[in-house]
């Protein structure tokens, strides 16, 4: 393996992942895929892949699934953007997975970054020719984005041979998206919701973040009415606007709390009452990245405190992964 492959931004940021949480979200997977989980979320950007791969490999040697019956997402993180790159970047997380293909591959934000953190310029443009090229080799079985806007869809969808099947984005009360989600499903672009929860939950939650909370007497009421959680009226409410969600948990009891959704549906009526908690409020945004070519959201003007609800990395990120 050459170093490019698994070499990362080692400055400016360092974001480290904590070792002790690894058994307890390995162990989460495992539980999950004995109930029925069958969409795995990774990334180059996790370090948690060889891990993940170990799972997949024992559920399928134990005859719990076949290789068929999972999908399996990875993405490429910034650093691999040229075209040629991208190649690398997936030969790499399929080695990691000792996995012969992914199910999809993602380009994980539009930014180019080089390893020292340095904004590249690459034009996303190029990097989606180095998906195609994946696709047509048959590393994946599909292939999208995330963290896209709907300007940089249109592009997309406007300048590619083959269209991302996915874009996969935050969604949550908070953040509905309508514009976003109404374009890609009008152009047959599925919507991934990651951070389903939003700041819903204790983790990413801060004393100025918006409501809905977990206790919220609106969200407990509407639960009470079917019987379910507020995370569970949640991920029922995205999935009745035809948004998958990819929700994270390491805590056994909730893995089968958050895929018991299948068995009510919301009314018209609170539909309607949960899409009033839409205020615009954006979970995952790194604020440090905001200068960069292809920073797909709204700055954050310099004057404005950035709330510690923002802060997901204190330090930043560091990706020198072995
Ligand atoms: N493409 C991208 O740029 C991004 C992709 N993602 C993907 O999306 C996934 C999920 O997003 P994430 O940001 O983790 O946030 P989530 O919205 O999934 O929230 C995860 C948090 O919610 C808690 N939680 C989970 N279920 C429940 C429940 N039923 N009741 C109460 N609390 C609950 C978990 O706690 P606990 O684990 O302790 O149970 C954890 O702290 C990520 O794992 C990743 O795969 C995320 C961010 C960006
Ligand atoms: O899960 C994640 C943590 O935040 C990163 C940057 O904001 C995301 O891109 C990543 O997928």
């Amino acid at each position: 393996m050459d170093e490019k492959e698994d070499a990362g931004p080692s400055k400016p940021f360092s974001f480290e992942f904590s070792a002790e949480g690894m058994p307890k979200m390995m162990d989460a997977l495992s539980y999950a895929i004995d109930i029925g989980y069958r969409h795995i979320d990774t990334a180059h950007l996790y370090r948690v892949e060889p891990e993940v791969g170990k799972i997949i490999d024992k559920k399928i040697k134990d005859g719990v699934v076949k290789r068929e019956d999972l999908f399996i997402t990875t993405k490429v993180w910034h650093h691999f953007h040229r075209e040629a790159d991208v190649e690398v970047s997936v030969r790499a997380s399929l080695r990691r997975l000792n996995l012969d293909y992914v199910d999809l591959v993602l380009m994980h934000w539009p930014m180019s970054i080089s390893q020292d953190g340095v904004d590249e310029k690459i034009d996303y443009l190029e990097t989606w020719r180095g998906f195609e090229s994946v696709l047509s080799k048959g590393l994946a079985k599909s292939i999208g984005v995330s963290n896209f806007n709907v300007e940089q869809m249109k592009r997309l969808l406007a300048n590619c041979k083959v269209p991302p099947s996915t874009n996969q984005v935050e969604i949550n009360l908070n953040l509905g998206q309508k514009e976003l989600v109404d374009y890609c499903q009008a152009n047959n672009v599925l919507i991934v919701a990651y951070s389903p929860f939003g700041t819903m939950v204790p983790s990413r939650s801060a004393p100025n973040s918006p409501e809905p909370k977990l206790n919220n007497p609106t969200m407990v009421a509407i639960g009470k009415k079917y019987g379910k959680s507020v995370t569970q009226v949640t991920l029922r409410y995205l999935y009745q606007r035809g948004i998958v969600s990819i929700p994270k948990t390491v805590t056994p009891s909730r893995v089968v709390e958050n895929a018991s959704i299948f068995d009510f549906e919301l009314d018209k009526g609170d539909m309607e009452t949960l899409a009033k908690f839409d205020n615009g409020f954006r979970t995952v945004r790194p604020f440090f990245w905001q200068d960069y070519q292809n920073y797909p959201f709204e700055k954050i003007p310099d004057k404005m405190e950035i709330p510690e609800s923002l802060r997901i990395w204190k330090n930043g990120l560091n990706l020198d992964i072995d």
